[in-house]
């Protein structure tokens, strides 16, 4: 037998034995995509494909052929994710608004291969997750501008789904007109007041007059419906592709930060989060009507060493001058500490429960 032989015998019986392993590594890609499915998560985990990395060239003797075992692996990943896009795709991810809202934008970037619903307001996307109609819902908590999301916290507060994970969507407005409209043409802008706000300065400066709309897509599809030359619209560069306008002019916002958070919630929580550091919970409780008993509770985080990044208070909606609060802290409250911070904190609350924990926030890209 000559080598050439020799060498394609081996590769024959190793490969053998690599299907066999690439079979069982899909199915138990299979499993983390149906547990990802009822969770809401993505499909994407930077940090964990990371570390398999790390982990698995570390085995690899010879350096020479260590920066292709990690492009293997890298092709391996790309494999498994197609997969896991295969079984996921069609989950239901609810969202309130039309097509071309920002909290739109945000649900396709999240679930590309999603099946994405929209409804009327956020009650309507909560409910339908609760009612097993859709897997998850994408709804906005805060943002940078106009602070939190009030009917959404309050969601948060009275249903009964969990926060899984957590996604900025930086926002960028556009100027955008009908086709062969130009920006010398404009007299007129129209878009969502927070939209106008956050342009206030460019409007000024061009003395254009403004319309307000109850979201960016609806001043989009009314320009688009409109016809007219001299209206634009303020809106991202999404709505302009989905309603056939052109971009004026690009970037028009004052503040680089002005975005959104959004939450994906769903029915089952995801127990298990990254512990690796980064990690971030959020709670929701009464405290007992007592003098200081709300100080006492804020003091038992810290006490477990938990810092915490935000403090809200909202009315209840059926008990006149009684409020709830909410707290996003980071920390993993999964471990023992954090069961023994939950369980002191519970003796100053009528009412305590954990809303959701994610490992990461996610940035999205508008574009
Ligand atoms: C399998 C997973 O999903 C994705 C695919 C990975 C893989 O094939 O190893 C790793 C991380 C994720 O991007 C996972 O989250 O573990």
């Amino acid at each position: 037998m000559d080598k050439l032989q020799e060498a394609r015998l081996q590769i024959n019986e190793i490969d053998s034995e690599m299907a066999a392993l690439f079979e069982r590594r899909m199915q138990a890609a299979r499993v983390i995509a149906e547990y990802k499915k009822e969770r809401g998560l993505q499909i994407y985990d930077a940090k964990r494909e990371q570390a398999v990395i790390e982990k698995n060239a570390a085995y690899i003797k010879d350096p020479d052929i260590r920066s292709y075992y990690v492009r293997f692996l890298q092709d391996e990943m790309a494999v498994s994710k197609r997969y896991q896009e295969h079984i996921i795709s069609g989950v239901k991810v609810a969202y309130s608004g039309i097509e071309g809202a920002y909290a739109n934008i945000a649900a396709k970037q999240i679930f590309p291969y999603g099946k994405l619903i929209s409804y009327r307001d956020f009650k309507a996307a909560y409910e339908a997750v609760e009612r097993g109609e859709c897997d998850c819902c994408v709804l906005p908590i805060e943002n940078s501008y106009a602070g939190e999301v009030g009917q959404v916290m309050d969601l948060m507060f009275q249903g009964s789904l969990y926060v899984n994970g957590l996604y900025t969507l930086r926002i960028t407005h556009h100027l955008l007109g009908v086709p062969g409209a130009s920006g010398k043409d404009i007299k007129t802008v129209v878009s969502h007041p927070q939209a106008l706000a956050q342009c206030a300065e460019y409007i000024r400066e061009h003395g254009y007059q403004t319309i307000e709309y109850a979201n960016t897509a609806k001043a989009a599809k009314a320009v688009k419906d409109g016809c007219d030359k001299s209206v634009a619209a303020i809106a991202s560069a999404e709505t302009a592709r989905l309603y056939g306008l052109e971009q004026l002019d690009h970037d028009i916002n004052e503040s680089a930060l002005n975005s959104t958070r959004f939450a994906v919630f769903s029915r089952v929580e995801n127990k298990k989060v990254n512990t690796t550091g980064d990690s971030r919970f959020m709670l929701m409780f009464t405290v007992k009507n007592e003098a200081g008993a709300l100080a006492q509770a804020l003091n038992v985080l810290s006490s477990y060493g938990f810092n915490m990044r935000a403090l809200r208070s909202r009315p209840m909606k059926d008990l006149a001058w009684e409020y709830y609060f909410y707290i996003e802290a980071e920390g993993d409250e999964t471990g023992q500490n954090g069961s023994d911070m939950l369980r002191h904190l519970g003796l100053h609350c009528d009412m305590l429960k954990v809303v959701g924990h994610f490992s990461d926030e996610v940035i999205l890209q508008e574009d």
